[in-house]
């Protein structure tokens, strides 16, 4: 490949790019504050749960404050979160030529459509990342669990093909899905944990052990998946359970989830969600595009989501206001018996 732009040198950003880099494509990263600052003076270290532990030196990185003029990459992605969507656009409608090839690798199903109002003459594809990645200290990314990356793309389109073709290189699977919505809702499915997961204060493993907000975490995703069901939306499967399946475990006593759920588990001990990392930060989160869909959709059906629409209050009251809930707590906010 010819290059890769990287706009949001984070998490995602860093680790994925971090793995094309090592891959040998050309990336070109674009960051800010503490993160730039780790890059720079750190390098990048890219760890997983599989057991790679590679070591990018700093000055084998192209880092940036902003997008570097007369820029022109294969594709970009971008891995800003979902509030800094519609300026991150922006940035990129002025400096990349039109036709630009730009897969959103951001959580909930509305930001590449976000993006796109703001450049249309860029080609916005939306894109899924199924695993955890937390920054252990500065410049190190740690893959916590497991998954495939997929794209909405086709095997037609020339740079996703030759991305895919990079990522596998270094052990990275990329499918690509000619309708990426199922998936999307899928991973929405479960990314209604980050909440009850920030909440918690705990790591994502040592959470799911606890019935009380397994049980927290099943009846936010049934009300999902009955809304989804009215409206006719396909979900796909992203994991060996069906969505409905894992409702069903996610109830079971924790000595049979244990043994039932064991890959679903296989996490990091440390490793946190997305949403619990913005809340230690007093960062923005994403709450409004994961319940705040759920609720969307209700209303477009003329109907409720009132567990989901009382967990983004929950959420968007404490980072007003910082506090954890304990499992018998947030059962009684969200009236889950
Ligand atoms: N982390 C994870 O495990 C997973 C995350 N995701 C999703 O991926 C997306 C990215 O998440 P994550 O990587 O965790 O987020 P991070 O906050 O770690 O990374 C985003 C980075 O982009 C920077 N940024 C934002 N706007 C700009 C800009 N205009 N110019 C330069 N840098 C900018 C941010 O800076 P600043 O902090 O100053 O805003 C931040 O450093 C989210 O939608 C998330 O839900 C999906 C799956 C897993
Ligand atoms: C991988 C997962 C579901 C949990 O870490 C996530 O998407 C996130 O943290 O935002």
């Amino acid at each position: 490949m010819a290059g890769v732009l990287v706009m949001g040198a984070g998490s995602v950003g860093a680790y994925l790019g971090g793995l094309l880099a090592l891959a040998g494509v050309p990336v070109h990263f674009v960051g800010r504050g503490a993160r730039l600052a780790g890059l720079r003076e750190h390098g990048l270290r890219l760890t997983d749960i599989d057991g790679l532990d590679k070591h990018l030196p700093a000055a084998r990185l192209a880092l940036h404050e902003a997008i570097p003029p007369g820029l022109h990459p294969d594709l970009c992605l971008l891995c800003v979160k979902s509030g800094a969507t519609a300026e991150a656009a922006a940035l990129l409608g002025r400096a990349l030529p039109a036709g630009t090839l730009v897969v959103s690798l951001q959580n909930g199903l509305g930001n590449a459509q976000l993006a796109r109002e703001q450049a249309p003459q860029l080609d916005w594809r939306p894109g899924m990342v199924p695993f955890n990645i937390t920054e252990l200290g500065p410049g190190h990314l740690h893959r916590g669990s497991a998954g495939h990356l997929a794209v909405e793309g086709w095997p037609t389109d020339v740079a996703l093909a030759a991305l895919q073709t990079a990522w596998q290189r270094v052990g990275m699977q990329l499918e690509l899905h000619g309708d990426l919505r199922p998936a999307q809702w899928a991973k929405l499915l479960l990314n209604l944990n980050n909440p009850i997961n920030a909440l918690s204060g705990l790591p994502l493993r040592e959470q799911l052990l606890d019935p009380g907000y397994r049980r927290c975490l099943a009846a936010l995703q049934e009300e999902a998946l009955d809304l989804l069901n009215a409206a006719h939306l396909p979900v796909a499967r992203l994991t060996p359970l069906s969505p409905r399946g894992l409702l069903r475990v996610l109830r079971l006593p924790t000595p049979v989830f244990k043994r039932v759920a064991a890959r679903m588990l296989r996490i990091d001990a440390q490793a946190r969600s997305s949403m619990a990392d913005d809340l230690l930060r007093g960062q923005p989160t994403e709450i409004d595009m994961l319940c705040g869909e759920v609720v969307r959709l209700a209303t477009r059906l003329g109907r409720q989501a009132p567990r989901n629409a009382r967990m983004q209050a929950l959420v968007q009251g404490v980072a007003a206001r910082p506090r954890h809930f304990s499992p018998v707590d947030l059962c009684r906010a969200l009236g889950v018996r």
